[in-house]
């Protein structure tokens, strides 16, 4: 065979043996959480029409998109994100629902992002979205939601960052900046560069007050002491002063959830999906400089869709967090109980009975035929290195 055939694009991989049962028993768990929580499964198309993902949804930029085209000439392209498809869902099939819809999904997305990032290209994302519901309670709940998720994968530390769409906004807002002074400060902020910022903002000539809100970008903040301090400056920035609002608000509820020690209020952070209108989220823990899980408030977002309905959500990124849980040595318990049956022809019918009556009070059977060439001790070997629980011959 040639060789060529057997590679895999950059930016995708195989997951197989171990990793793959890991994998998949670390979906189950978490799925089960937002199961417990209330949150119904819903499975949209991998690809869809150009528009779902188009400049107005503000998910990813466009030369960023797997694009290709259908029979009919239409523009196709492979989700790079699955909640837009989500929104579209519920504007189709909950329109006239008044009340709060809670939906939960795993699949696969697709970002052709550069490849010197040395990022994967193909991503599994499990999450929610909670639709129709401006609270922060709902705010809350998910939060909640992604800490209980993050300790039924075995994490013991991780820290929850969270911001609002509305700080950044309204910052650039109040000092009246052009777009590309604004793209500066962003990539300035993604790099966490705090005193490139600080530079910036020397030559803005701000108002004190609002000087002081553009140094805060840099600062975390887990109690609300802080966000009160932060509140005070922002007494005449209607818009920042809600976000405050709001980010104070959550915290007090987090603390009748009894998780605001996992989180931490950072007002730079930012996101480069424009969707979000509140509250925006990623998670870290160590062994994955990238968020494990992200997610926001997105409130305008179904209206492209011809709903108006408030909502949030957010998504594990799989991968990542079984790159951290492998970093940090945390192990996915994966039960391996398979056992091994090998039959010769002859021995047919009892094999295939056996078999049966073994799975049908759930215990997991390989069935194989005995190759001739081969000896038992073959079959033991390849049991014990498949690491099965216990090999049986019908010979
Ligand atoms: N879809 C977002 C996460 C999210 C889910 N819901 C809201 N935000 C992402 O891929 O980053």
């Amino acid at each position: 065979m040639k060789r060529q055939l057997l590679h895999t694009p950059e930016g995708v991989r195989d997951i197989y043996n171990d990793e793959c049962e890991k994998k998949m028993l670390l979906q189950d768990q978490l799925y089960h959480i937002l199961r417990l929580h209330g949150y119904h499964p819903i499975q949209t198309p991998t690809f869809e029409f150009f528009d779902i993902f188009g400049r107005e949804i503000g998910t990813t930029p466009s030369k960023d998109l797997y694009k290709f085209f259908d029979r009919e000439g239409n523009t196709l392209v492979l989700r790079p994100d699955i909640t837009p498809s989500i929104a579209r869902c519920a504007a189709k099939y909950f329109g006239e629902e008044e009340l709060p819809i809670r939906l939960c999904y795993m699949g696969n997305t697709f970002i052709n992002n550069s490849s010197y990032q040395g990022r994967l290209k193909e991503c599994t994302q499990l999450g929610a979205e909670l639709l129709g519901d401006p609270s922060v309670d709902a705010d809350a709940e998910m939060i909640s939601m992604v800490i209980s998720c993050l300790k039924a994968a075995g994490l013991k530390e991780f820290q929850l960052s969270i911001g609002h769409a509305d700080f950044f906004r309204g910052l650039m807002e109040a000092a009246g900046l052009l777009e590309e002074q604004e793209e500066e400060l962003r990539e300035l902020i993604s790099n966490k560069n705090f005193f490139g910022v600080e530079e910036f903002v020397e030559t803005l000539n701000l108002e004190e007050n609002l000087k002081n809100l553009f140094g805060m970008l840099g600062n975390l903040y887990t109690g609300s002491d802080e966000l009160s301090a932060a509140r005070e400056c922002a007494a005449s920035y209607p818009r920042i002063l809600k976000a405050i609002g709001d980010l104070e608000e959550l915290h007090k509820i987090l603390e009748v959830y009894e998780v605001s020690r996992y989180v931490s209020f950072e007002l730079g952070t930012i996101s480069n999906y424009q969707y979000y209108t509140g509250i925006i989220f990623a998670g870290y823990t160590f062994g994955s400089g990238e968020a494990i899980v992200k997610g926001g408030r997105y409130d305008r977002l179904l209206t492209c869709f011809g709903k108006d309905s408030a909502s949030i959500g957010f998504a594990f990124v799989i991968d990542q967090l079984m790159a951290a849980l492998q970093r940090q040595k945390i192990d996915v318990p994966v039960e391996r109980c398979v056992e091994l049956m090998v039959y010769k022809s002859a021995k047919r019918q009892k094999a295939i009975t056996a078999a049966a009556t073994a799975r049908a009070v759930g215990r997991c059977v390989e069935l194989m035929l005995w190759d001739e060439t081969k000896q038992r001790k073959d079959y033991e070997d390849y049991a014990a290195r498949s690491r099965m629980t216990n090999v049986q011959f019908f010979a």
